[in-house]
C-alpha cells in the first residue's frame, strides 16, 4: 500500500477528478440512470457552483435497489468470514491509496479545509480496517444447561438487508462506519447518501465494487426525494435493518415509521455536547481541547462542543486565550492552503447559526469574537465566542453547527452536573480537570454515552460511538459495532447422554 503524496490544487485536478465519480445509481452492481431520467446538482458550499449533476433516485429506484439486495443477502452470507474481511482490507488500502481524491472531493461538495478531510479520510478508511480484523470474530458459545440435561448453542447470524441513511456532514466516515460492520457481518445494503453530499458514497462505491464486493450487496440511491424513496422499503417486510446518523428530528420520524414492522434500529442522532472546564484545569490544554471540539468541521459535528460550562474563577482567562486561538483561524475555501475554516453547507445552515447568535446577543451575551456571517460568496460564519450566556437561551439547548462557542459559568460541581445534564441530548461531553476523581466522578455522573476526559476529540473506529436520550440507540464502531448487524440465534440441543 502507498500513501500519496500531497499534489496542488488545481482547476484541471477538481475536473479529473469529478470526472471519475460515477454520476449514476448503483443496483446490482450496475451504475444506471434514474428510472425517471432525473438528476439532481451537487454545489460547492464555497462557491455555489454546480459540481456535478447525479441520478436522482425514486420510488420504482428503491424498490429495484432493495430488490437487488433481498436477492443478494442468501449468497453473501454464506461467503466465509475471511473473504468478507479481505474485500474490507483491500477497500482499506485502495481508500488510503486514493486519500488525496477523497479527500478534495470531501472538501468540494462538502467545504471541509483539505487538512480535515484527510484526517476524514484516515478516520473513515479506519472502520474498513477495523471491521475486516471484525469480521472473523462474531462468536457464538455452547454451553451445558444449568440442570446438566440439554446443551445450548448460541450463534450470530447477519440481520439481513439493510436500509443506510447517511448526513452530509462526514461523506467518508459516516458511510464507512455502516457499510463496513454490515460487510463484515453478511448483511446486503441500501444505501440512501446525503442529497448535500452524495460525491464521495459515489466514488467509494466504486472503490468497494474494485476490492471485490460482489453484485447486488451494496446498492446506492442518492435522491432528492428522502422519504418518498426510502419511505415504502422501511415498511417493505424484506427489510431487517435501519441504521440511520442524522438529526434527531428525522430519526424519531424514521423510528416511528420503523416501528410498523418492528424494525431492527440503530439511530446517531444530534447532540448538544457539554464542555467543562473546572478551576483545576490546565488552561492551555483545555484550549486545545476546545478548539478541537468546536472547531473541527467547522462546528458541523454531531460532537461538536455546544456548550462551554467554566468555573466562574476562570472563565475570564479561558476566553481570553479561547478567543486569541480563534482569532488565528482563517475562514476561506477549502481547497486554499491557510483555510482553517470553510464554508457552512448551505445558506440555510448559515442562517440558523446567526438567529442563535443574534438571538443569545439580544439576550444578554457578549460577542468576545465574531458573531455575524463574513461577507462575500460562499456560506461562510465568523468564528465566535460568546461570554455571559444566561441559562435558558436557545443557543445552549439546541445544536449549532457552527463555530460558535457560547460560554456560561457555574461555582460548585454539583452546578456544572446540572446544566452539563439540562438537555434532551446525551452524545458526548468533555471534561479537563488535572482531579482524577473529579474525571471518573463525572464519568459517573453525565448522561451521555461518550466523555471525553483532557480531549476535544475522542473518535475512533475501534471505539464504540453513540448516544443516550435523544442521542440515539446503538453503537457504532469498536467491539459493539458488528452486532448492530447481527442476530442472536439460540438452539437448544436434547440431552446427549438420554437413551
Ligand atoms: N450521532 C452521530 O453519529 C451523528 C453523526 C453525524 C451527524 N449527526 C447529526 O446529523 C445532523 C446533521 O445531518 P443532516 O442535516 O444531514 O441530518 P438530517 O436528519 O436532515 O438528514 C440525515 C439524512 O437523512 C435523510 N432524510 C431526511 N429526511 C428523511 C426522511 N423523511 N426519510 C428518509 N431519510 C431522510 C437526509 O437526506 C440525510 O441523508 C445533526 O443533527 C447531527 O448531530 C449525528
Ligand atoms: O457528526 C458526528 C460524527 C463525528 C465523528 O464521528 O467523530
Amino acid at each position: 500500500m502507498t500513501v500519496t503524496a500531497q499534489p496542488a490544487v488545481t482547476a484541471e485536478r477538481e475536473t479529473r477528478l469529478l470526472a471519475s465519480v460515477p454520476t449514476g445509481l448503483l443496483i446490482n452492481g450496475e451504475w444506471r440512470d434514474a428510472a425517471s431520467g432525473k438528476t439532481f446538482d451537487v454545489e460547492d458550499p464555497a462557491t455555489g457552483k454546480v459540481l456535478l449533476s447525479i441520478a436522482d433516485a425514486g420510488p420504482e429506484d428503491g424498490a429495484a435497489a432493495l430488490d437487488a439486495a433481498a436477492a443478494a443477502q442468501e449468497s453473501w452470507a454464506k461467503v466465509p468470514p475471511r473473504e468478507r474481511g479481505e474485500i474490507l482490507r483491500r477497500a482499506f488500502d485502495m481508500v488510503t491509496e486514493r486519500a488525496e481524491d477523497f479527500a478534495l472531493l470531501m472538501t468540494l461538495e462538502m467545504g471541509k479545509p483539505l487538512a480535515e478531510a484527510r484526517g476524514e479520510v484516515t478516520y473513515g478508511a479506519e472502520f474498513l480496517r477495523w471491521f475486516s480484523e471484525e469480521a472473523v470474530r462474531a462468536f457464538g458459545r455452547y454451553s451445558v444447561s444449568p440442570d446438566g440435561k440439554s446443551r445450548l448453542l448460541v450463534t450470530k447470524k447477519p440481520v439481513g438487508p439493510c436500509l443506510l441513511i447517511t448526513p452530509w456532514n462526514f461523506p467518508l466516515a459516516m458511510a464507512t462506519r455502516k457499510i463496513a460492520p454490515a460487510v463484515a457481518a453478511g448483511c446486503t445494503m441500501v444505501l440512501k447518501s446525503a442529497n448535500l453530499t452524495p460525491l464521495t458514497s459515489q466514488l467509494f462505491a466504486a472503490v468497494m465494487q474494485e476490492a471485490g464486493l460482489p453484485a447486488g450487496v451494496l446498492n446506492v440511491i442518492p435522491t432528492s426525494t428522502a422519504g418518498a424513496t426510502t419511505g415504502p422499503l422501511i415498511k417493505d417486510s424484506r427489510l431487517r435493518k435501519l441504521s440511520f446518523t442524522g438529526s434527531t428530528e428525522v430519526g424519531r420520524r424514521l423510528l416511528a415509521d420503523a416501528s410498523e414492522n418492528v424494525l431492527r434500529t440503530s439511530m446517531e442522532l444530534g447532540g448538544n455536547a457539554p464542555f467543562l472546564v473546572f478551576e483545576d484545569a490546565d488552561l492551555d490544554a483545555a484550549v486545545t481541547g476546545a478548539m478541537a471540539a468546536k472547531l473541527r468541521n467547522m462546528g458541523e459535528a454531531c460532537t461538536a462542543a455546544n456548550r462551554f460550562i467554566v468555573h466562574e474563577s476562570v472563565a475570564g482567562e479561558f476566553a481570553e486565550k479561547f478567543a486569541a486561538k480563534m482569532k488565528e483561524m482563517t475562514t476561506a475555501r477549502g481547497t486554499e492552503p491557510e483555510s482553517k475554516v470553510g464554508p457552512l453547507i448551505d445558506g440555510k445552515s448559515r442562517d440558523k447559526v446567526h438567529e442563535l447568535v443574534s438571538d443569545a446577543l439580544a439576550s444578554g451575551a457578549k460577542a468576545v469574537l465574531g458573531g455575524a456571517p463574513v461577507e462575500g460568496p460562499g456560506y461562510f460564519y465568523q468564528p465566535t465566542i460568546l461570554s455571559g450566556v444566561a441559562e435558558g437561551t436557545r443557543i445552549l439547548s439546541e445544536e449549532i453547527f457552527g463555530p460558535v462557542a457560547p460560554i456560561i459559568t457555574f461555582s460548585s460541581e454539583d452546578e456544572a452536573v446540572r446544566l452539563a445534564n439540562n438537555t434532551e441530548y446525551g452524545l458526548v461531553a468533555y471534561v479537563f480537570t488535572k482531579d482524577i476523581n473529579r474525571g471518573i466522578r463525572m464519568g459517573e455522573k453525565l448522561e451521555t454515552g461518550m466523555l471525553g476526559l483532557n480531549a476535544g476529540v475522542i473518535s475512533n473506529a475501534a471505539a464504540p460511538f453513540g448516544g443516550v436520550k435523544q442521542s440515539g440507540l446503538g453503537r457504532e464502531g469498536g467491539l459493539e459495532g458488528i452486532e448492530e448487524y447481527l442476530y442472536t440465534q439460540y438452539i437448544g440441543i436434547a440431552d446427549p447422554y438420554a437413551s
